[in-house]
């Protein structure tokens, strides 16, 4: 897509919060909301690739922060909305992306992991939202968008925990819509298999083999940036619900 078919008019000015911006998916959405001119506030524990990616958005005239956040911790998450406040007075749209696929059978009891999982996935996906729901509150409007999956629609064998959370993020987004008392937007957006880190975090080699089968036909990280555009772009009396985009060729 040519950015210069963007529609900034909904875009323009917004202060943004991404989790794990640092690649992949959130990379990609602070890319393109910064052409649009979005106020960014980036959160990730790699310091280094958010500090690289602020420095590109600056140089390209575009408006960016960050915080190093770990989402597993409430208080960092907290701190990343006070920033946001405090460097720009106002949180128009948090992106809770942050996540992680470890992914094993259930009987290699990998419980390890599905703490992780359910901390990360579900827990930092809560954390976000308290931590600008009162914001949102005061200004009477916001927008949550949070990141689920196909996995979050259908279970894949060697998946349970990962798909759990992702339905559980589905769940509390759809629950978060009707209780915004027609002033705060929520949107879940669920992309199937698109080409990020995301494969990297998969730490069973059988599992690894099945699932990089399927991630041959992964797209563009940039097709969900579009995706959450699209949501943010919208006039505020638009709620997105969700967004299912798979590979034209993936299957399940
Ligand atoms: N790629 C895909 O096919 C799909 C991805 N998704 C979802 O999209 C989201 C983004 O994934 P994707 O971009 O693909 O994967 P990446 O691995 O490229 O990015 C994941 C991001 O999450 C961050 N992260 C991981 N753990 C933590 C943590 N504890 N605290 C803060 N940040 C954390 C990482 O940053 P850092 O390590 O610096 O903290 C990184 O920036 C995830 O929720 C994923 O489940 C959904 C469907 C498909
Ligand atoms: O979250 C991962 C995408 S898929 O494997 O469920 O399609």
């Amino acid at each position: 897509m040519d950015v210069n078919n963007l529609n900034t008019d909904g875009i323009k000015d917004k202060v943004v919060i991404i989790t794990g911006a640092s690649s992949g998916l959130g990379e990609a959405t602070a890319k393109r909301l910064a052409k649009g001119g979005a106020r960014l506030v980036l959160g990730a524990r790699r310091e280094d690739r958010l500090k690289a990616l602020c420095d590109d958005i600056k140089a390209d005239g575009g408006q960016a922060v960050y915080r190093v956040t770990d989402v597993t911790s409430r208080e960092q998450v907290e701190a990343l909305a006070k920033l946001a406040r405090d460097e720009f007075g106002r949180i128009d749209v948090l992106v809770n992306n942050a996540g992680l696929m470890p992914l094993s059978p259930l009987d290699k009891l990998k419980v390890d992991e599905w703490e992780q999982m359910v901390d990360v996935n579900i827990k930092g996906v809560l954390y976000g939202i308290a931590a600008v729901l009162p914001t949102m509150r005061e200004q009477h409007e916001g927008h949550v968008i949070n990141l689920s999956s196909v996995a979050g629609h259908v279970v894949f064998p060697a998946a349970s925990v990962y798909c759990a959370t992702k339905f559980a993020v589905k769940a509390l987004t759809e629950g978060l819509r009707q209780e915004s008392n027609g002033e705060i937007r929520a949107t879940n957006i669920s992309p199937g298999a698109i080409d990020t880190e995301l494969t990297r975090t998969i730490s069973d080699d059988e599992t690894a083999e099945g699932v990089n089968e399927l991630y041959t036909l992964a797209i563009d990280a940039d097709a969900v940036a579009r995706a959450i555009a699209f949501a943010v772009e919208q006039p505020g009396d638009v709620d997105v619900n969700e967004l299912i985009l798979r590979p034209t060729r993936q299957e399940l």
